[in-house]
């Protein structure tokens, strides 16, 4: 039984190594980070026609349809747990394509084709009033920072939860988990389609570390083999510069770039993503040595320019990419690489331990110039999580009308935090 309203909550995540070259199969490592994507599912008060409403206002998207009008004859499963497949239920798609008709910007339509999948999909014929899922993200959209995984999982475990197949979350927010529940596997396996309604060919670590939080080092599969998700516990403490050129750009379209180029250069593309795997899995052991010294950190620097160069040559930097790891070679920050699809969005600088604070002032002047702002945040943080009974305020944080569009993050990640951090549960 379900107890609306409720929120369910996902991480996004920086890519430290690996960007690309793990759709093709190669290791990744990646970390949760602290910023967050919310969503809320309300009933619609005095709503007979049983409206599905979606309130998107990180995209400018407000939109509606009748419960009536979803395909839900389409959706695979008749009885118990709908199993994620490796490819999209293609009479599903074509199913959905007249409810997105009206939707024309590619931004909106990628969210609302996501959130129809999985709502047909997941929640068949458990919904029996209208309701209003309101989606606020800390995070910024389309700057490499895997929002799109963190929405997906937001809706996959609600749909989950709403469909009953997974139970409510009850772990607290500090307890140790030894084990991956079924409930994270069903909702990873189910966002990972949302991923794909979003970026068509994705690898899967960013949803894989948005729901189960933490760092990982992570190689997608194929042929129903599972994913390899090897959870790297005490990260050596490296102190890393987040910086978001504000950029726009698109994953799918930097993902199916590549994929021209890997098909037509495959000799040449084949050593850089081979390269790829080498960098991933030496950054790997160097993360994990129990003693992480200087050396260390040296080595796990040349590591980033190295990958950062390989990326360039498959064609996902930007100018503005390059300016950020410019100003900070000009000023010996350390070293710097795109994170994510690249094209825009972020970049992460491994920061050398004897900056000054002059020289920091510097940087953050010259990246003030460009328009870039850098981001403060926490890495390996917590998984998927579900809050019910929210408090009052932290509904009123939620609703469009009290909408701010974000540029600093602090503000939205305290008012959540500090309404709702005690009661938040874990799958
Ligand atoms: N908070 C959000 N509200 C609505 N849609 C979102 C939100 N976050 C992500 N999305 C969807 O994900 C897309 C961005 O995904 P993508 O291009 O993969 O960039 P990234 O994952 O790096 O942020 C957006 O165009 C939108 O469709
Ligand atoms: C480029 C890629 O490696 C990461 C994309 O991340 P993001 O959507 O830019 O946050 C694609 C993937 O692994 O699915
Ligand atoms: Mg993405």
């Amino acid at each position: 039984m379900v107890n609306y309203p409720f929120l369910t909550s996902a991480p996004g995540k920086v890519i430290l190594f690996g960007e690309h070259s793990a759709v093709y199969n190669k290791p990744a490592i990646a970390a949760a980070l602290s910023l967050r994507t919310y969503l809320l599912v309300s009933k619609n008060e005095d709503d007979p026609e049983g409206y599905i409403r979606l309130e998107f206002p990180d995209i400018g998207l407000s939109h509606q349809w009748m419960k009536s009008e979803m395909p839900w004859d389409l959706s695979t499963h008749e009885q118990g747990r709908p199993p994620a497949i490796e490819e999209l239920n293609a009479e599903l798609v074509n199913g959905l394509t007249p409810m997105l008709t009206t939707i024309t910007s590619p931004l909106h339509y990628a969210a609302a084709y996501c959130f129809l999948y999985l709502f047909v999909s997941l929640c068949h014929g458990e919904v029996e009033h209208g309701l209003t899922f309101t989606v606020r993200s800390t995070l910024p959209i389309g700057a490499g920072l895997g929002s799109s995984a963190s929405i997906s999982v937001c809706l996959a475990s609600a749909f989950a939860y709403i469909g009953g197949h997974i139970k409510a979350a009850g772990l607290e927010r500090d307890s140790k988990i030894v084990k991956d529940s079924d409930e994270c596997l069903f909702i990873d396996a189910w966002s990972y389609m949302g991923e794909k309604c979003i970026h068509g060919n994705p690898s899967g670590i960013d949803n894989a570390v948005a729901t189960h939080g933490g760092a990982v080092m992570f190689q997608r599969m194929e042929n129903a083999v599972p994913n390899v998700r090897t959870s790297m516990r005490n990260l050596p403490s490296i102190n890393l510069l987040l910086t978001n050129t504000k950029t726009p750009r698109r994953t799918a379209d930097l993902v199916s770039n590549v994929a021209r180029i890997v098909n037509d250069f495959p000799k040449s593309t084949g050593c850089i993503l081979e390269s790829m795997e080498a960098i991933a899995r030496e950054a790997y052991n160097l993360m994990l040595r129990p003693f992480f010294d200087e050396d260390s950190k040296a080595r796990l620097m040349e590591l980033m320019r190295i990958n950062h160069g390989l990326l360039v040559s498959l064609g996902v930097s930007h100018p503005n990419l390059e300016r950020v790891k410019l100003y900070c070679d000009e000023l010996k920050m350390g070293e710097t690489k795109l994170t994510g699809a690249g094209g825009g969005g972020c970049a992460i600088t491994l920061l050398k331990d004897d900056v000054d604070a002059e020289t920091y002032e510097k940087l953050f002047a010259k990246f003030e110039q460009n328009g870039f702002e850098t981001f403060r945040t926490t890495l390996g943080g917590k998984g998927v999580g579900l809050l019910e009974d929210p408090a009052e305020a932290l509904l009123q944080y939620m609703t469009p009308e009290s909408f701010v569009n974000f540029n600093n993050t602090t503000e939205i990640e305290t008012s959540i935090g500090c309404t709702a951090v005690e009661s938040w549960k874990y799958w």
